[in-house]
């Protein structure tokens, strides 16, 4: 037994924000995992909400940095993907999963490109097509609601029927992970609710757990509810509980924050929540998408 599971996390470091590394280290730390940064960028702040940031893009050394890991004979119980800039870094991670990847490892594909129906300015259709070559090789995919129509090629509208989620769940599952998961669904009986749904293909379980929607954008949200999932099934959660520790949790960073007046753009106040991850799950209300 390893006293401690080991993850490969690949995203960029923003200085000041509380986004990518700055929010998955300190999550999956409290949650008892050791992660081990592979930095595909280093910025000043994040990009919601701030101008002029510098930006280093790490692309050129990514390369020997994980050939040093891989001569090493480091071993990773989770690969953990984010936020990727280029094809090239698509590349990358593609490769990294090939060496460091195997049964017994599980690999989560953030397929991070846009929002709110719309892509991120550093997409296109280019990287659209590679993404969905890199979520081939994911055991675990975590697209929010827009991503995922990318992803399809469907139309985002925000009146959705849960029988329609249900297949897009299925599609997605059938260009290769093993579970899907999509975050910010929205609601079609309820505006002021937001979903996550999950397909687990082994099981054929398809899960939903819904929340109240707190009208605040905080960036690194995703990035936060990620990283929960990830510490929850290296700890040997189900999937729904998973999904269910994950929707707490972030429920509680923007409810601390959001009682404040918190400015959204400087993240959630992850610092005063961190410790409820280790508190056991007393609540569980996901459900079952018949
Ligand atoms: N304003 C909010 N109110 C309630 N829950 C939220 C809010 N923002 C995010 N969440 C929770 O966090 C999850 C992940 O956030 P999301 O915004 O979908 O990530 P991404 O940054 O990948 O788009 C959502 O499915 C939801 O459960
Ligand atoms: C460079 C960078 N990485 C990560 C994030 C976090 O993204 P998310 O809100 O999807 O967690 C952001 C958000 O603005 C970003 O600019």
């Amino acid at each position: 037994m390893k006293p401690v599971k080991r993850v490969a996390a690949i995203h960029d470091l923003a200085g000041f924000g509380r986004a990518s590394l700055t929010v998955i280290i300190p999550i999956l730390s409290t949650m008892g995992v050791q992660v081990c940064p592979v930095p595909t960028a280093v910025l000043s702040t994040h990009t919601g909400g701030f101008k002029d940031y510098s930006f280093v893009d790490l692309t050129d050394s990514m390369e020997n940095y994980t050939e040093h890991w891989y001569k090493l004979g480091l071993e990773f119980d989770c690969i953990y993907s984010g936020f990727l800039g280029s094809v090239r870094q698509i590349d990358i991670v593609s490769k990294f999963i090939d060496d460091f990847g195997n049964e017994d490892n599980l690999t989560v594909v953030d397929p991070v490109m846009g929002d709110n129906g719309k892509l991120y300015s550093t997409m296109s259709n280019e990287m659209i097509k590679n993404m969905k070559r890199l979520i081939k090789k994911a055991d675990i995919i975590t697209p929010n609601y827009t991503e995922a129509a990318f992803l399809l090629g469907k139309e985002y509208k925000t009146d959705i029927k849960e029988s329609e989620m249900k297949q897009w769940l299925t599609e997605l599952a059938d260009m290769g992970p093993k579970k899907v998961i999509i975050t910010s669904v929205p609601d079609s009986r309820n505006k002021k609710k937001t979903n996550v749904i999950a397909y687990d293909k082994e099981n054929e379980k398809y899960w939903k757990v819904s929340c109240l929607y707190i009208p605040a954008h905080f960036p690194g949200t995703g990035d936060a509810f990620t990283s929960v999932i990830v510490g929850s099934l290296l700890q040997g959660d189900s999937l729904p509980i998973a999904m269910d520790r994950g929707v707490q949790f972030i429920t509680a960073c923007i409810r601390a924050s959001y009682g404040f007046g918190y400015p959204e753009r400087e993240g959630v106040l992850l610092e005063r929540v961190l410790q409820n991850l280790n508190m056991p799950v007393m609540v569980s209300s996901y459900e079952i998408l018949e």
